[in-house]
C-alpha cells in the first residue's frame, strides 16, 4: 500500500495506510497529542488515558492526589508472592514547553515521516517509555504470564519543574511506602550509537534564586560542579550577596546533596538480573552518571535502588530540543527490551530477609 504523502506544510507527514500501523505505535502517537505540556499541563487528559489502559490491561489503577490537581496514577500487576519486594516503573506525564517555530511539525501531532520518525514533544523524554511499559505489560499478561513480584507502573506529575508536586511529594507518603518497592526503573536517555545507556546516579541539581531588590542582575549557569566545589560554592553565593547589600537574599528552589547511587555491580541481584537481560538480548550498555536530574533522585535518597534507562539506541539525544523524535523501530524494539527486562526483574528470586 502506498503512503499518502504531506508536505510538511501540511503537517501531515507520511502515514500508514488503514491497518498497517503496528497499534503499539498508534498508541503511542495518541499519547503523544495529549498536551500535558508546562506551564499548564492537561493532567486531566493523562488520567483519562491512563484509567482506560488499567481497563485494557484488567489490573487496578489507584490515584494518589498529592497535591491539589496533581495526580499519582499507579497501576498494579500483583506477584503470585505478594510478600516479596516490588518492581516499579516509573515515568513522568508532563513534557517541557515548545517553540513551535522551530519545529518541522506540530509538536502535538504525532507526525510520523516516511523514515518512521514519530515527531512529538515526549517522543523521547518520556511518553516513549510509559507505553513501551505499558506494552510490555499488555503482551505478558496477554502470553498468560505471572511473576513472582509485583509490578507498579507510576505515573508522576511534574517531573519538569522539580518534582516538587511530584515525586518528592509522593515518596513521604503512605501510599509510596505501601508499595514495598524492591527496585525501579525509570527514564534515561538516547545513544546516537548501538549502545543503550543506563544511569546509576545523577548530579545534584541546585536552583538557586538570588534576590536582589532595585538591582537588576544576570542568571549564570553553572555547569561544572564536583561535590568539593558545591560545598564550597553557597559560601560564594552567600559572600556576594551580603556585598550586594544587607537586603539580598537567595533561595534555592533545588539543592540536592544526596550522592547515593544505585549498585552496579554483578553480584547485586537487581543489577545482575538487567544486565544479564540485556546481554542475553546483545545489548551493549555503558553505564554512565545522569547529566542532569530525574524523579530517580527522590527514589534514591529513600534509599531505594533505581536505574534510569530509556531504551533509545541509534537516537539522536533530544530531549527538551526542539524536532524531538523517535523512530518507530527504535520504539518497537524496546517493547521487546521490558518484555524481557520486566520478567528478570520480577522474578529476582527473594533476598535476605524477605523470607
Ligand atoms: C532539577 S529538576 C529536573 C528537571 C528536568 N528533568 C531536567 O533535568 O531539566
Ligand atoms: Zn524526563
Ligand atoms: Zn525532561
Amino acid at each position: 500500500m502506498l503512503p499518502d504523502k504531506d508536505g510538511p506544510s501540511g503537517g501531515g507527514g507520511v502515514q500508514d495506510g488503514p491497518g498497517t500501523e503496528d497499534p503499539s505505535v498508534t498508541l503511542f502517537r495518541e499519547y503523544l497529542r495529549l498536551k500535558t505540556v508546562h506551564p499548564e499541563p492537561d493532567y486531566d487528559a493523562a488520567i483519562r488515558f491512563l484509567e482506560r489502559m488499567a481497563e485494557e490491561l484488567g489490573l487496578p489503577m489507584k490515584k494518589v492526589e498529592v497535591c491539589p490537581g496533581r495526580v499519582v496514577a499507579v497501576i498494579t500487576w500483583v506477584g503470585s508472592r505478594p510478600e516479596l519486594k516490588s518492581v516499579v516503573l516509573n515515568s513522568h506525564t508532563d513534557v517541557v514547553p515548545v517553540y513551535e517555530g522551530h519545529w518541522k511539525y506540530d509538536p502535538f501531532a504525532a507526525v510520523k515521516d516516511a523514515d518512521g520518525n514519530i515527531y512529538g514533544r515526549g517522543s523521547q523524554d518520556m511518553k516513549c517509555v510509559t507505553i513501551q511499559y505499558i506494552e510490555a505489560i499488555r503482551r505478558l499478561k496477554a502470553a498468560g504470564k505471572r511473576f513472582p513480584r509485583t509490578i507498579h507502573l507510576t505515573f508522576v506529575p511534574d517531573e519538569e519543574v522539580g518534582g516538587h508536586k511530584g515525586m518528592e511529594t509522593f515518596v513521604k507518603l503512605p501510599e509510596f511506602h505501601k508499595l514495598n518497592i524492591g527496585f525501579a526503573l525509570d527514564e534515561g536517555l538516547a545513544n546516537p550509537t548501538n549502545a543503550y545507556t543506563v544511569f546509576y546516579g545523577e548530579r545534584n541539581p541546585w536552583w538557586i534564586t538570588v534576590r536582589c531588590p532595585g538591582s537588576p542582575g544576570h542568571g549564570s549557569r553553572f555547569v561544572e560542579n564536583t561535590a568539593a566545589e558545591k560545598l564550597e560554592f553557597e559560601e560564594k553565593i552567600k559572600a556576594w550577596c551580603k556585598v550586594a547589600g544587607e537586603d539580598v537574599t537567595y533561595d534555592f528552589a533545588q539543592k540536592h546533596m544526596d550522592q547515593n547511587f544505585t549498585c552496579t555491580e554483578e553480584s547485586d541481584p537487581w543489577w545482575h538480573a538487567f544486565s544479564s537481560t540485556c546481554k542475553a538480548m546483545n545489548m551493549t550498555v555503558k553505564k554512565e552518571i545522569f547529566p542532569a536530574a530525574t524523579d530517580s533522585r527522590f527514589i534514591r535518597e529513600e534509599g531505594l535502588p533505581a536505574i534510569g534507562f530509556s531504551p533509545m539506541n541509534l537516537t539522536p539525544i533530544l530531549l527538551h530540543d526542539h524536532n524531538e523524535y523517535l523512530n518507530e523501530q527504535v520504539f518497537l524494539r524496546g517493547i521487546q527490551v521490558y518484555e524481557r527486562l520486566v520478567p528478570a526483574l520480577a522474578s529476582v528470586p527473594p533476598l535476605s530477609g524477605e523470607e
